[in-house]
């Protein structure tokens, strides 16, 4: 029997394979790290006075505690700057390269390894961070794991691991102008449930898939943590390998060759079997906008916030209670007439320059609407260099919006980047849990177009909703690079940046 994408990379990763249910153990390609994971490991270590086995194959980033503004000042929160500080040392002692604050390879730790061409087809992927799902776009099998795995990894680069169930994701036809890879994902999390992809591997596959992007894939494959599941991957094609070609760490010369006929090896066999199938059909999609306090309440942009005494499970109607409670909303309410108080552009689901080109594409020559806050935050050092070299930052701020340095940012409340008790957030992220912005703050998940268009209307928006003129705005989407299907060439240098 054939097999699948994500069983051939396992199978290529086996060190030693696990009897009666007992789990395999996996050799590890990358070990990405951050601040916020890492420490206990590094401790451990330090304990057992062991090394880091792979240095090489470990590379550390700073991104949740770091501030998004004044980065060359001392970090003002004592937190934050003990668990930077700490990274900065164990990285020191143990020799991890590391990519600090200020330092052109900086950023989220899912938006650094795919740009430095660390992330590749076949690989495996692990991070103490749950959306190292992200990784799967290139048909790499990515892992978020705690804290006692990453001192796991960092002292023996193996990893024990549990066998896994495999679900085909198969999105059909084509997306309207104005519809995006995170409509399609938040589409499949409220088909799906939050729980529904528990203990499978998903992989995202059909037309609507091939005709991503690989900043589109990343975007998808990263929420596939919030549908429970434990990793989601995207089968290698030529799209992946004109993103990663000539990227710092991408293969060269004969050896790239060699390494295109391995990726091409590992698409799914005609005859492979998926432990479950769902399918979705690109055509009929439409923006899509969180109402509640999970990833999987969510809703077309042009319904309304659902009635609660209208769902028949129980459990799901008293969540929607709850939520509709804590987000302040009331049953019934189109969801178009909700306003915000902010607009958060950024997060490793949606910083990436592409994200940033559909976002400006939208705000172009406008002004945001009266009050409400817009923060737009690069997913990398990098990526803010291109984007300013592009001139992407003068049409945000001269939009009215801020335009910071890279990190997490507002993605979650673990930085000064935060919203007030109370506020509402139309957000780019991944997660709209109560709280996770700030305390008591509110977040509806939206695509940057969605952001884009809510930034300048003040109220949840998509681009069909500006100026009436529903066919201009939407070609105005259409034409932004979201749907160019050609990667372009990321330059590796400051010169080449700024050139
Ligand atoms: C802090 C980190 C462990 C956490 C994660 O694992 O995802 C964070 O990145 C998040 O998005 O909630
Ligand atoms: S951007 Fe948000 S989701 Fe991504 S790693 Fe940072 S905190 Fe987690």
């Amino acid at each position: 029997m054939g097999r699948t994408l994500a069983e051939k990379v396992w199978d290529d990763h086996v060190v030693t394979k696990g009897e009666d249910g007992t789990p395999d153990l996996l050799y590890i390609d990358l070990h990405l790290v951050h601040e916020v994971t890492s420490p206990q490991a590094f401790d451990g270590l330090r304990v057992a006075g062991r090394p880091v086995r792979r240095p090489d194959l470990t590379i550390a980033t700073e991104d949740h505690n770091t501030p998004t503004l004044n980065i060359d000042r001392q970090i003002e929160d004592l937190t934050s700057r003990t668990q930077i500080q700490t990274l900065r040392n164990n990285c020191a002692e143990f020799g991890v390269r590391l990519h600090p604050l200020g330092d052109i390879e900086q950023g989220i730790v899912h938006v650094v390894g795919p740009q430095l061409g660390l992330t590749m087809p076949g690989i495996t992927v692990v991070c103490g961070d749950s959306h190292t799902s992200t990784h799967g776009a290139f048909g790499a099998m990515a892992f978020g794991i705690g804290t006692s795995e990453v001192e796991h990894v960092l002292a023996t680069q193996t990893l024990p691991l549990k066998p896994f169930k495999t679900m085909a994701i198969t999105v059909e036809g084509e997306l309207r102008p104005g519809v995006t890879a995170k409509d399609i994902i938040l589409a499949v999390i409220a088909k799906i449930g939050t729980g529904g992809g528990q203990g499978y591997v998903l992989e995202y596959r059909g037309s609507a898939i091939r005709a991503l992007s690989m900043e589109g894939r990343m975007t998808i494959c990263n929420m596939s943590i919030e549908a429970g599941a434990r990793a989601g991957m995207v089968a290698p094609d030529q799209i992946t390998y004109d993103y990663l070609e000539g990227r710092p760490h991408a293969p060269s010369g004969e050896d790239w060759d060699a390494a295109v006929e391995y990726w091409n090896t590992l698409a799914t066999d005609d005859d492979a079997v998926f432990d479950a199938e769902v399918f979705l059909d690109a055509n009929e999609l439409e923006p899509f906008v969180t109402w509640g306090t999970n990833p999987g309440q969510g809703v077309s942009l042009s319904d309304s916030v659902p009635v609660p005494s209208e769902i028949d499970d129980p459990n799901e109607r008293a969540a929607a209670e709850r939520a509709l409670e804590y987000m302040d909303l009331e049953a019934g309410t189109p969801m178009k007439q909700i306003a915000v108080d902010a607009v958060f552009m950024g997060s490793c689901t949606n910083s990436r320059i592409e994200d940033l080109r559909a976002f400006a594409s939208v705000i172009e020559g406008k002004t945001k609407a009266d009050g409400v806050r817009v923060m737009v935050v690069p997913g990398s050092a990098r990526v803010r260099l291109q984007a300013e070299a592009e001139g992407l930052d003068k049409i945000i701020t001269d939009f009215g919006a801020e335009w910071r340095f890279a990190g997490c940012s507002m993605c979650l409340g673990m930085n000064p980047d935060q919203l007030a008790p109370g506020e509402r957030c139309a957000s780019t992220s991944n997660r709209n849990f109560e709280g996770r912005q700030g305390k008591g703050g509110r977040t509806h998940l939206v695509s940057p177009l969605v952001a884009a268009a809510t930034a300048i209307r003040g109220t949840l928006s998509s681009p069909w909703d500006l100026e009436g003129d529903n066919e201009a705005s939407a070609q105005q989407a259409a034409d932004t690079p979201i749907y160019d299907a050609v990667a372009r060439q990321f330059p590796t240098t400051v010169s080449e940046v700024s050139a």
